[in-house]
């Protein structure tokens, strides 16, 4: 069974929120303290935007159990969900039955090196990338090993492509590629194997 690439964006309701969360987070690291904003009353307005979220949220349980109903793609994971601030967020294409991309532009909150992105950051575009091409070539699995090779600094500020290939179903053993890169030069080369399983969701 493959996967829809697609987590639907919508304009609306928590999506909005989230948009707007991620803006708030890339104006505070850009800010820092050498801004002319009050940072302490930033702090309470966002302390009781916090507060109103947290008085409203669902129990933990029935969050995860929301979380993780169908059987496709998630709307809450760290790379491409839309109800996730920390999700850059990737939308991935298929390019064709096994291979996916996505290309995105990141800014100062994924900084590792100056101007760069961070090595671990792109270990967990990679990561899921990997993980969903997976899924859309038909057999998903839990990443056993990922080896990274870091070729050359991954730019901020400009587009950058990651995209990922299934290579190879042998058994249990999934065995996927996967790069990014930059005005077509290959900045992290990834190779995963992943074992097909996967853990029963929350009901
Ligand atoms: C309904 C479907 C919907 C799907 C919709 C999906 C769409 C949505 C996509 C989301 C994409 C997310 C992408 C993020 C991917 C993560 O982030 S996954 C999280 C990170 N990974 C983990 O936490 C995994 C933790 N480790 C484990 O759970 C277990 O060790 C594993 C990897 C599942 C393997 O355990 P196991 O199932 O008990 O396997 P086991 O019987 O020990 O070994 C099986 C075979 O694999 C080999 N093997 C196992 N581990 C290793 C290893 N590390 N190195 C080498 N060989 C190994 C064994 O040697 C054995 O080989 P053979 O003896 O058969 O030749």
């Amino acid at each position: 069974m493959t996967i829809d690439l697609h987590a639907e964006t919508r304009p609306t309701g928590v999506d909005a929120a989230v948009a707007a969360a991620r803006r708030v987070i890339d104006a505070l690291v850009r800010a820092g303290d050498i801004s002319g904003a009050d940072m302490a009353d930033v702090a309470d307005r966002l302390n009781a935007v916090a507060d109103d979220l947290e008085d409203t949220a669902p129990p933990l349980d029935e969050r995860l159990v929301d979380m993780w109903r169908g059987d496709g793609n998630t709307r809450h994971d760290p790379v491409t969900g839309p109800e996730n601030p920390i999700a850059p967020p990737l939308r991935y294409e298929a390019v064709d039955t096994r291979t996916i991309e996505a290309t995105t532009t990141l800014g100062l909150p994924h900084q590792g090196p100056p101007s760069s992105v961070h090595g671990g950051v792109s270990a967990l575009l990679l990561d899921h990338t990997l993980g969903v091409a997976n899924g859309w070539a038909g057999t998903s699995g839990m990443t056993a090993e990922l080896t990274l090779r870091y070729h050359r600094l991954t730019p901020l500020f400009e587009p950058i492509t990651v995209a990922a290939r299934q290579v190879s179903v042998d058994g249990r053993k999934i065995r996927t590629t996967g790069e990014i890169t930059a005005n077509g030069e290959p900045c992290v080369t990834a190779e995963g194997l992943f074992i097909a399983t996967y853990p029963p969701r929350p009901r």
